[in-house]
C-alpha cells in the first residue's frame, strides 16, 4: 500500500449470523473524485460501506483509511472519513446549525476550529440560509443536503454515501448528484446504488458487488464498453425471409417480433447498423425503423454474477 493511496480494502469478508453477506472484497482508492458501487439490493454494498466507516467490525479482512487500519485505529481513521449511511443519522428536532455542531463534536473537532468549518460545510451544500431551521421542517432534499454537510464537516479525504439520492424526487435527485460532484472535486467520494443510470450520471470508476462478491472494477467508460448493445430491433415495409436477415454478416440470430418488426442479435462486427441499412436498400427491404438495444441492468448482473474480479 502507498502512502497516497485514500483507502485500501484487503480480504474484506463479513458473516451475518450463518450467512455470508460479503467474501474476499479488495480494493483501492487513491485518487478524487466519485467512485460507484453498484449492487442489487442485498449485494451486500451497505455492509462493505458500514465496516469501511468502523460502524460494523467485519469477520475477515482490513480496512485502511489514510494508512490507518480501521480496526486498531478508529478514533484516528474516522477522523478521515465522512459517512452518510442509508438512513441518515439526523435529529429532527434540532435545527441546522445545533445538529451541526453537535456532529463536530462527536468527530472530536477542536471547539475554536468549529464555527468556521460549520459555516463552511453549510455553504458548500447550500443550506446556510437554512441555519436556524428545524430540521423536520425541511424538504428530503434538503435534509440529505444537511447529512452530506454531516459527512464532510471536518473536511475528511473520504465521503462515504450509502444511497444518498433514495427517495427524493427527480429535481432534488439532480441537485444531491450535483453536490456530490462539487465535493468530489476536493476529496474521494464512494457512492453506492443499486440504479445503474445513477452511476453513469455521477461516476467515473464503478466498482460492482453481487452476491456479496466484486464482479467488476473499472472506468465508466469500460462498464458502458461492457454493455454495448448486442440486439437491435428493425421494421421493413417489404421484409425479407428470416434466413436472409440471418445471412447478414455478423447476425447471429433473426426473431420476428411481431408484424413486419424483428430482434436481430449480432456480434463482433462494427458498423452493423450500417450494413443492415445497406442490404435493405440493395434488396428493396424499405427500412422503417432500427434501433439498438441496450442490455438491461438485469442482463448484466446476470452476465457479471458468475464472474468475480478476485
Ligand atoms: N444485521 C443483519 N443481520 C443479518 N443479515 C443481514 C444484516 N444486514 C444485512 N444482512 C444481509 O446481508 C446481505 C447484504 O446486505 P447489505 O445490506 O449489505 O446489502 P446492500 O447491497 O446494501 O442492499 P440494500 O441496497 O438492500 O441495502 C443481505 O443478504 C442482507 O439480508
Amino acid at each position: 500500500m502507498t502512502n497516497e493511496c485514500i483507502v485500501s480494502v484487503r480480504g474484506l469478508s463479513h458473516r451475518y449470523s450463518t450467512a455470508w453477506a460479503i467474501r474476499d472484497i479488495n480494493f483501492e482508492i487513491s485518487q478524487k473524485g466519485v467512485l460507484g458501487l453498484l449492487g442489487s439490493n442485498g449485494a451486500g454494498k451497505s455492509t462493505t460501506m458500514n465496516i469501511m466507516c468502523g460502524v460494523l467490525n467485519q469477520t475477515e479482512g482490513e480496512v485502511y483509511i489514510g494508512g490507518l487500519n480501521m480496526r486498531r485505529q478508529p478514533e484516528e481513521a474516522k477522523k478521515k472519513i465522512g459517512f452518510l449511511p442509508q438512513s441518515a443519522p439526523l435529529h429532527l428536532d434540532l435545527t441546522v446549525d445545533e445538529y451541526l455542531t453537535h456532529c463536530a463534536y462527536i468527530r472530536l473537532m477542536e471547539k475554536k476550529n468549529i464555527p468556521t468549518a460549520l459555516a463552511e460545510a453549510k455553504d458548500r451544500c447550500g443550506i446556510a440560509h437554512f441555519s436556524k431551521r428545524l430540521i423536520k421542517n425541511l424538504s428530503g432534499g434538503y435534509r440529505q443536503r444537511v447529512g452530506i454537510a454531516q459527512a464532510i464537516i471536518h473536511k475528511p479525504g473520504l465521503v462515504v454515501l450509502d444511497e444518498p439520492t433514495n427517495g427524493l424526487d427527480p429535481n432534488q435527485i439532480t441537485e444531491v448528484r450535483a453536490l456530490i460532484k462539487e465535493i468530489a472535486e476536493e476529496r474521494s467520494v464512494i457512492f453506492s446504488s443499486h440504479i445503474l443510470s445513477e452511476i453513469q450520471a455521477t461516476c467515473k470508476d464503478i466498482k460492482m458487488i453481487e452476491n456479496g462478491r466484486m464482479v467488476f472494477a473499472d472506468t465508466i467508460d469500460a462498464f458502458n464498453n461492457y454493455i454495448v448493445p448486442h440486439s437491435l430491433i428493425v421494421s421493413f415495409e417489404n421484409p425479407p425471409a428470416l434466413a436472409a436477415l440471418q445471412a447478414i454478416e455478423g447476425i447471429t440470430k433473426a426473431a420476428l417480433q411481431y408484424g413486419n418488426t424483428f430482434r436481430l442479435h449480432f456480434s463482433g462486427v462494427k458498423h452493423i447498423t450500417e450494413r443492415i441499412v445497406e442490404t435493405s436498400v440493395a434488396n428493396g427491404w424499405r427500412l422503417t425503423e432500427i434501433n439498438l438495444e441496450r442490455s438491461s441492468l438485469d442482463e448484466v448482473f446476470a452476465q457479471l454474477s458468475g464472474k468475480s474480479t478476485n
